[in-house]
């Protein structure tokens, strides 16, 4: 008998997952045993760009996860609401879950995971991040033998194309929004993924496979890309840097007691493994012991890279269908029950990057090393990079320092009557 899918959404993904289930030549013969039986989308009357039978397609997704014979419900809806309760209605069903939905997993992932193994059902998200590079099963399973140290990704494509094309064609930010919006990369409100809220749920997700606890999510720093300019791309080009957008989780403290998860524009020295990762590709560098490094590359966005994350949990749910065992796989199933403690982002110790605009006053760089020096912050480089109008422009790169102390000198450096304003303040990796 055929395993029947009940499909919640038929937008980007849905509608590259249709595709791809519905053309299964050369793809894994498992595939056939696969029927979509039904799919719940908002609005009849809508253009689709795949066929379905009108009995098919339904606007009442509630039917849908209450559905005796529904096994599967994949919910490519996307949303907190009514996407969670739906998920919840289908596990409390007995229906396995597949999910592209990382904003749901990442603020609801304890309720879900948890109701999931009360009901013995999956609930599979390898689309829910990075797209189409497999990276939650590599962390799930292959790599989950080693202790995990750092996690680094860029794990959204909108922005890393948006920032791509503001590096190499010098193109104005909204103008490429737009074009990530018309390629189906970016979310329904691109505000998540421009203000690295997507990362954020990303790398939280990423954060609790690797180092084996829930995250919670408003624990998570995040800042976008809104505040990262042409001229501060210039500036991090000349002195040997790219910038990225970073969702990163590693441990904070020597007896690996707290972890720091966070989001922020990086920059990334040009000869590092993330620094040529471009356009929509995303890439994972996970490094752990004993194995080392390890770098997952691939499309981060689109309809048919994330089809085929959504088409691969798919067969993974199908296959263990097919086997008799008695409870979940634990390679596939969630069983965390304890949360990391997260530090809070002043705790990080990085190193930066300010630029300053300064009244053209003599002694004025002197001025920023002594009071950068009182919090204890040693420069690695200081340049007096040119003016912009009657102001001069600044730019400094820091040493490792604390970021709580960091703030503090550059609250006093703001408050200097020969500093105009700080415009850019970025992290170096
Ligand atoms: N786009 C991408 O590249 C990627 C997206 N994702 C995730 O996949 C999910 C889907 O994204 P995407 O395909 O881009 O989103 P879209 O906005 O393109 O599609 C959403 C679909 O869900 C349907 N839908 C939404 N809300 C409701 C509702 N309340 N009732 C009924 N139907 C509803 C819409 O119906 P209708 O068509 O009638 O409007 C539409 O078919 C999200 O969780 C996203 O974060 C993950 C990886 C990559
Ligand atoms: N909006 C997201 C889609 C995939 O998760 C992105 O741009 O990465
Ligand atoms: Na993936």
């Amino acid at each position: 008998m055929a395993v029947k899918l009940g499909i919640l959404g038929l937008g980007t993904v849905g509608t590259g997952t249709v595709e791809l289930l519905q053309d299964k030549l050369g793809r894994h013969p498992l595939l056939q045993e696969i029927e979509i039986y039904r799919v719940g989308v908002r609005s009849l009357t809508k253009h689709r760009d795949v066929e379905l039978s009108p009995e098919v397609i339904t606007t009442d997704l509630e039917a849908i996860v209450n559905d005796p014979a529904v096994d599967i419900v994949v919910e490519l809806m996307g949303g907190l609401e009514p996407a969670r309760t739906l998920m919840l209605t289908a596990i409390k069903n007995g229906k396995h879950v597949v999910t592209a939905n990382k904003a749901a997993i990442s603020r609801f992932g304890a309720e879900i995971f948890t109701a999931a193994n009360e009901a013995g059902v999956y609930v599979m998200l390898e689309a829910a991040v990075g797209g189409g590079i497999p990276v939650i099963q590599p962390l799930k399973q292959s790599l989950s033998v080693n202790r995990i140290d750092t996690i680094i990704g860029i794990v959204n494509g909108t922005t890393n194309y948006i920032l791509t094309r503001m590096q190499t064609e010098g193109s104005d930010f909204d103008d490429v929004l737009a074009d990530a919006q018309k390629l189906g990369y970016a979310e329904a409100d691109p505000t998540a993924d421009v203000d690295g809220l997507d990362a954020g749920d990303k790398i939280s997700i990423l954060a609790s496979l690797g180092f084996d606890g829930r995250i919670n999510r408003d624990d998570v720093y995040c800042e976008g890309i809104r505040q990262v300019t042409k001229t501060d791309i210039a500036y991090s080009a000349k002195l040997g840097f790219v910038i990225k957008l970073l969702g990163i989780a590693q441990h904070l403290d020597i007896d690996n007691s707290q972890l720091s998860v966070r989001v922020h524009p990086t920059l990334v020295t040009t000869n590092h493994p993330l620094a040529s990762i471009n356009g929509v590709y995303n890439a994972i560098l996970v490094e752990g012991q004993p194995i080392g490094q390890v770098m997952l590359f691939g499309p981060g966005a689109g309809a048919g890279a994330t089809a085929s994350a959504v088409a691969s949990d798919i067969l993974n749910v199908v296959a263990a269908l097919k086997t008799t065992t008695p409870k979940p796989n634990p390679l596939l199933a969630c069983s965390h029950q304890h949360y990391c403690q997260i530090a809070p982002i002043s705790e990080l110790v990085t190193r930066f990057y300010a630029r300053f605009l300064s009244k053209d006053q003599a002694g004025v760089i002197g001025k920023l090393g002594t009071c950068f020096g009182n919090y204890g912050v040693s420069l690695e480089s200081v340049v007096q990079t040119g003016f912009q109008g009657e102001l001069a422009e600044i730019v400094v790169v820091t040493h490792d320092v604390r970021e709580g102390d960091f703030r503090q000198a550059l609250a006093e450096i703001q408050g200097m009557e020969s500093i105009d304003s700080i415009p850019s303040i970025l992290r170096v990796l």
